[in-house]
């Protein structure tokens, strides 16, 4: 089976140098909330990974890497970046299940390649994580990097990505964690309030950046991001935090 990864989102990302060249849409409609959010994307997108960079001292790299690598996504696989924005982790994905080996063999002797030759199983679809253009059981591996807490229907998107999956494969969803805990949560408030949202200013993004406390208050715990999977029909869910509770990484097998 041909490798593949489809990349999906419901805004046109700030490409950057290797997105620019692979991108093609097929625009879909969608829900009045939804389309605040398209707004908002839309609005950070030219300084999105820059600032990620910045404000997690490049930590997010990591997080995302975790992220690609609990979905298990191999080599030959399809697998699908849902909320795929930028790219972070369809790129990484690409790498994973990479092309057939002669022709990475000719990239090898192309070494000033910046555009890594797997990045050309990469399909950049503009769509609706709520009503995926995909049929049942398609893929061998679903990520969501920080999107599921941006769509305004989160069981109905599980539920897409758990119809997605092929029986037996895995999702992995990473974003900010809904902590229970008083000082991981005033922590998280604290950075938001007294870094991110001042230094987003600077950019004239205050309001957008004002969000990301809205949205994570509004969020799951990662015992109700279990559920939530379960109730998709998920035979088996898991949570697991990482930088130091900030954030946290759904891991749900069909
Ligand atoms: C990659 C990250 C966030 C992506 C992201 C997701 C959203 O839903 C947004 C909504 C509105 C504006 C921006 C975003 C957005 O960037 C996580 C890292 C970037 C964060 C912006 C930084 C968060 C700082 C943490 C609270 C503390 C980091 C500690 C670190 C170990 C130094
Ligand atoms: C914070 S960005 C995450 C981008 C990327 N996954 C990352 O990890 O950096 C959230 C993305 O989710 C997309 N999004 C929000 N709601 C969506 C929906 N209903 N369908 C598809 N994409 C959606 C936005 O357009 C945006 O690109």
């Amino acid at each position: 089976m041909a490798a593949l990864t489809a990349a999906i989102s419901s805004t046109p990302a700030a490409p950057g140098p290797a997105a620019r060249r692979r991108r093609f849409f097929a625009v879909r409609c969608s829900s009045s909330a939804a389309d605040e959010r398209q707004v908002l994307f839309s609005r950070i997108a030219p300084v999105y990974d820059h600032l990620n960079d910045v404000l997690s001292l490049g930590q997010h790299r990591t997080w995302k890497r975790i992220c690609v690598s609990w979905s298990r996504a191999k080599r030959g696989d399809r697998v699908l970046d849902l909320c795929c924005g930028s790219g972070d982790l369809a790129f990484l994905l690409s790498e994973k299940v990479g092309l057939d080996g002669q022709q990475l063999q000719t990239a090898a002797n192309r070494q000033e390649q910046r555009w890594k030759p797997c990045y050309k199983n990469i399909k950049w679809i503009e769509g609706d994580a709520l009503g995926l253009p995909f049929a049942d059981c398609y893929f061998d591996a679903v990520t969501v990097g920080y999107g599921l807490r941006n769509v305004v229907d989160k069981p109905k998107a599980m539920r897409e990505i758990f119809r997605v999956l092929k029986p037996g494969s895995r999702a992995s969803v990473l974003d900010f964690n809904k902590s229970s805990s008083l000082f991981t949560t005033s922590l998280q408030s604290w950075m938001i309030d007294n870094v991110v949202v001042p230094l987003a200013s600077g950019y004239g993004l205050t309001e957008e950046y004002k969000y990301l406390k809205s949205s994570i208050s509004q969020y799951l715990t990662g015992k109700e991001l279990e559920e939530l999977a379960k109730e998709a029909g998920f035979s088996a869910a898991k949570h697991y935090e990482l930088g130091g509770g900030l954030m946290g990484d759904l891991v749900a097998t069909r």
